[in-house]
């Protein structure tokens, strides 16, 4: 999924503004819960308060997708779950290339909400020759060497990125050059990529900082 400078994005769901996008596997996770409970309906309310969102920010992002909920009888959650998994892009299992299996990419490759999340993890690759063969989830960790062609034989077009800061501009060169187009980078270091490819950045030290500052807020 590519963005335009507004914020919106282009891709599967077409339209949807980048908060939406961004609340979506939120709903979903909810859904997936309330429909292994079996709940088969539910009020825009209770969706809701499962999320952490306010019903009309739910609504409104809900009526986005089409018109899915009646007032008084609720969402189907079936439909639902199936309307923000297409406009996710999530259809059908998305194959994902790892690039790290020190510490973080091992939990990672461990995680094992990846099916259920519509991803499925494809390859874990690693420049030490001692990790290679080892076991990282459901994959074997192969050399680096096999990057483009991990990328190739599986059609990946995501790849998460857990290498030291200094390696990791060309290992997301080498990324984008063998087909990938979202990012997901845990390196401490900002990308530059060509138009087209998207990077989402985690860091944990920004965020906590981020937490630190709101604390200090209400502190005041
Ligand atoms: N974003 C966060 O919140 C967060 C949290 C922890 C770590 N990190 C970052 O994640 C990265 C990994 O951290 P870690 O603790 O797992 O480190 P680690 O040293 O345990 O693992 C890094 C792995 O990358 C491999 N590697 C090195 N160069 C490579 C290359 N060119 N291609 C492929 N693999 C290569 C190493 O062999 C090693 O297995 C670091 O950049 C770290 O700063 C981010």
């Amino acid at each position: 999924m590519s963005s335009d400078g507004a914020g919106h994005h282009r891709g599967p769901g077409s339209g949807l503004s980048r908060p939406t996008v961004s609340r979506l596997p939120g709903y979903l996770r909810a859904l997936s819960a309330l429909a292994r409970a079996g709940t088969v309906r539910v009020s825009s309310t209770d969706l809701a308060g499962h999320t952490g969102v306010s019903s009309a920010v739910l609504r409104r992002d809900l009526s986005s997708l089409g018109q899915l909920g009646r007032r008084g009888v609720g969402y189907p959650v079936a439909a639902l779950q199936q309307a923000i998994s297409r406009a996710l892009g999530l259809v059908e299992d998305q194959p994902v290339v790892l690039v790290g299996a020190g510490h973080l990419g091992s939990a990672l490759a461990g995680y094992a909400g990846f099916g259920e999340r519509g991803m499925r993890l494809c390859a874990v690759l690693d420049a030490d020759p001692r990790l290679v063969g080892e076991r990282r989830g459901s994959v074997v960790v192969r050399p680096l060497e096999e990057l483009e062609g991990s990328v190739a034989e599986s059609g990946a077009r995501l790849a998460i990125m857990a290498v030291p800061a200094g390696v990791a501009q060309t290992v997301a060169d080498r990324l984008v050059a063998a087909g990938i187009r979202g990012l997901l980078n845990f390196a401490p270091v900002d990308l530059v990529v060509p138009r087209g490819v998207t990077v989402r950045a985690v860091d944990l030290s920004t965020e906590l900082q981020i937490l630190a500052f709101h604390q200090a807020e209400l502190r005041q």
